[in-house]
């Protein structure tokens, strides 16, 4: 393509999402990845979890928004019949009340606020679901070191909210490929191995990328959706001096454990939420159970320089998100040999994204994910799709933010929520759960 409108730098899930609506909106789009296949950075190690349950009562409505895409994939691609598509299972999603989520007061309000469908379930009910699981308490969560880890505290758990609409995709990566090859029915193009080394300019706006062989290519609108590479990229283009909210990589480890004999979670399991442990579940295929962390205070958090050079081995944190959950599943064997994934969040300074315009013209970002914006890639895509047109048609969207009326539900979405110079939002729950 010798003249795009827009060049979006990175192809994982929200950055194909982006291609996908631009391209679908009339606009001559160029993505670029340095990896050598679409969605092989951050999106492959996604947990790809569809919830619900946000800290914000914007980032719920986002997110509700978020699951009808997954829910109606195949007729939102408009692929052609036959195409290898990523699968949404639908298994529900069970929070439990504790202390330091409210008991959930909030996010049942927003729920109900939005039409999103959720359940009360009382202790009986999550045994019944769960009939491995133990309801001890073992709050707050503590370092394997600690003489109380694995020591219940005396209290039991009082009950957890089930938002049954739920579920995860299985192959993320794939969902970023469907979302590519979506983009290219419309006339997008992409380009893999191409690492992007500098951000062009002229004239006090935005004039392209210039590639690591030398090569340049010039665009209108440049995009930075590059995932844990987004502050170096902000830094290529000088946009960081009016940003209050930073994004950094952050390493995190997710494990692999078999079910524990005699239940099936990959079957008979759903995701679940769980602070009292601070961690989240989910089934994975073998019917192994997939653990995450849900960056408890105790632990450290593991910062890195840049999103190339970082451990890709499991550390202690594996062990210690795994013996977390087998205070909650007593039966859960442990295997010698560890399994899961290590990859990198892209963490903003308040874990809630953002979808912005930047103070050089023509350049936007579309960064600072958290590990919490998968679910969201479809509508993140129009709603960026839209802020381009916004600015680009002469708004000022620093001034007056764009207001953009989310589809399926009908909410409308004040921009601003997301901008790169909001006040951090102190609703946060500052984790991985935004
Ligand atoms: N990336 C881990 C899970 C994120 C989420 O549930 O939103």
């Amino acid at each position: 393509m010798s003249n795009p409108d827009a060049i979006i730098i990175g192809t994982g899930v929200i950055g194909a999402a982006i291609a996908f609506e631009m391209a679908k909106a009339g606009h001559k789009t160029l993505s670029l990845d340095r990896n050598a296949q679409v969605g092989h950075g951050s999106t492959a190690g996604s947990c790809a979890i569809i919830r619900m349950h946000y800290s914000t009562f914007d980032g719920t409505a986002f997110a509700w928004e978020g699951y009808h895409y997954w829910r109606d994939w195949a007729d939102y691609l408009g692929l052609h019949e036959g195409a290898n598509l990523a699968q949404f299972k639908q298994t529900g999603c069970l929070v439990m009340k504790t202390e330091a989520n409210g008991q959930l007061e909030k996010h049942m309000k927003y729920s109900a606020e939005l039409d999103c469908p959720f359940e009360e379930w009382s202790p009986e009910q999550i045994t019944d679901k769960l009939p491995v699981y133990t309801l001890d308490s073992f709050a707050p969560a503590k370092r394997m070191d600690d003489p109380e880890f694995g020591h219940p505290n005396g209290r039991k758990m009082g009950g957890a909210v089930f938002w049954p609409q739920a579920g995860y995709v299985t192959d993320p990566a794939l969902s970023a490929q469907n979302l590519m090859e979506a983009a290219r029915e419309h006339g997008a193009e992409v380009r893999t191995g191409a690492e992007v080394v500098e951000i062009l300019q002229s004239d006090g706006r935005v004039s392209g990328v210039k590639l690591a062989d030398g090569e340049e290519i010039h665009a209108p609108v440049v995009i930075n959706v590059a995932g844990p590479g987004s502050a170096i990229v902000n830094a290529m283009a000088g946009v960081l001096d009016d940003m209050t909210i930073e994004t950094r990589p952050l390493r995190q480890e997710v494990v692999h454990v078999p079910s524990p004999e005699g239940f099936n979670f990959e079957e008979q399991g759903t995701i679940v939420s769980d602070s009292d442990i601070s961690l989240y579940v989910r089934p994975e295929h073998g019917n192994h159970i997939l653990i995450g962390s849900e960056d408890p205070e105790c632990d450290p958090h593991q910062w890195c320089q840049d999103d190339k050079d970082y451990n890709r081995e499991f550390t202690d944190q594996w062990t210690t998100q795994a013996m977390r959950y087998a205070q909650r599943v007593p039966s859960l064997g442990i295997p010698s040999k560890t399994r899961g994934v290590v990859d990198l969040y892209d963490a903003s300074t308040d874990w809630i994204p953002i979808y912005d315009k930047s103070s050089l013209p023509g350049f936007y970002m579309a960064c600072g994910t958290s590990g919490n914006q998968y679910k969201n890639a479809p509508i993140a895509g129009k709603m960026m799709a839209a802020l381009v047109d916004y600015c680009e048609g002469g708004g000022d969207h620093d001034a007056a933010p764009l207001q953009f009326q989310l589809p399926y539900t009908g909410h409308m979405i004040d921009v601003g929520f997301y901008s790169r110079k909001r006040p951090i939002n102190e609703e946060s729950s500052f984790s991985v759960l935004g």
